[in-house]
């Protein structure tokens, strides 16, 4: 096998609470996440000398910092391995929009390096080495949906409700530090068990960047007025993507043809295993 075209699946964050900070200014979370069946498409080519290739160019980011370069030279730091890889990837998720895009390029590329390179590293180690690259790159790595603690890393596998969603960009990037650095988040909400939200179900899951992100963001507040005319909405992450769930894909559809100029919308069924590892054969 020397090629592999694989998905990197967005993610929800389906709830999110911030508990406190840590030290190091880090904030900890509580969080649920699931995939999407929907997000961006990475094709490798194993090379048999060590050059890393990536022909696709994204935005203001330089090549070395795409989150796929950075993912295939750590991993040739970790194992020494002389082989490298030229890497197309099909962008359609967006930057900065709270589906994590960038970590699920990361992890993408781990695993299928680990394949393509013959390295037989197991997924703790892939997701361990995903961590220095970002927070939520280890739950890609594991590819179960999941509950999520620390600063997102600690993670037990779970099985949620699987709806159709409506994912809304409402056309801008929200800056994760900013919202992080808000004076007016809420940053101490008290933990909970993983039992007792998921017992409280999806209509009490809630985001608390929520608040801190309408008001910063006028238009992320509009979007967010917009969809919850169809049905109750949420933000993912930080932002800018909101979302809602609905029992028929028709009916998701439909409010599809409604959507403003200037802003993107994609309909999406939740995946508890992530279609990275569908694709994979693992599970
Ligand atoms: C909020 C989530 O979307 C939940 O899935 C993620 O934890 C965000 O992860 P991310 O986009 O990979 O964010 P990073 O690039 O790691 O962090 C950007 C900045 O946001 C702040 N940050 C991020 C995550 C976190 N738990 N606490 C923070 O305070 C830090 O200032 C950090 O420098
Ligand atoms: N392959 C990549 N795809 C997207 N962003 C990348 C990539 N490589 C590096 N980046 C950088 O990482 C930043 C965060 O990207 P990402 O798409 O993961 O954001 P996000 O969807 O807001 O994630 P999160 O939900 O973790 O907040 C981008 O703004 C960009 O500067």
């Amino acid at each position: 096998m020397s090629e592999l075209v694989l998905p990197a699946p967005a993610k929800l964050n389906r709830l999110l609470h911030i508990t406190g900070r840590r030290s190091d200014g880090y904030h900890e979370l509580q969080t649920l996440f699931q995939f999407l069946d929907h997000g961006d498409t990475l094709r490798l080519r194993r090379r048999d000398d060590a050059a890393v290739t990536l022909d696709t160019p994204l935005g203001e980011v330089a090549r070395d910092d795409n989150l796929v370069v950075r993912a295939a030279r750590l991993l040739q730091a970790e194992t020494g391995c002389g082989l490298g890889a030229d890497i197309h990837l099909d962008k359609r998720l967006p930057l900065g929009g709270g589906l994590g895009g960038g970590s699920s390029d990361a992890a993408t590329t781990l695993l299928a390096l680990n394949r393509l390179w013959s390295l037989e590293l197991s997924l703790e180690h892939l997701a361990a080495l995903g961590l220095r690259l970002g927070a939520d790159v280890p739950v890609f790595v594991r590819g179960h949906a999941a509950w999520a603690e620390g600063i997102g890393e600690r993670l037990t596998p779970v099985e949620l409700d699987t709806p159709w969603f409506v994912v809304l960009h409402p056309g801008i990037e929200v800056s994760t530090p900013r919202v992080f650095g808000a004076p007016q988040l809420t940053r101490d909400t008290p933990p909970i068990s993983m039992a007792r939200a998921l017992q409280e179900g999806p209509r009490t899951w809630r985001n608390d960047c929520e608040s801190t992100v309408r008001r910063l963001y006028p238009a992320v507040d509009e979007a967010f007025d917009w969809l919850s005319g169809f049905a109750p909405t949420r933000l993912t992450g930080t932002g800018a993507c909101l979302f809602c769930s609905l029992r028929h894909e028709a009916e998701a559809r439909r409010i599809l043809e409604h959507v403003r100029d200037g802003w993107h919308a994609f309909v999406a069924r939740g995946c508890n295993v992530s279609p990275l590892h569908q694709a994979l054969g693992l599970f």
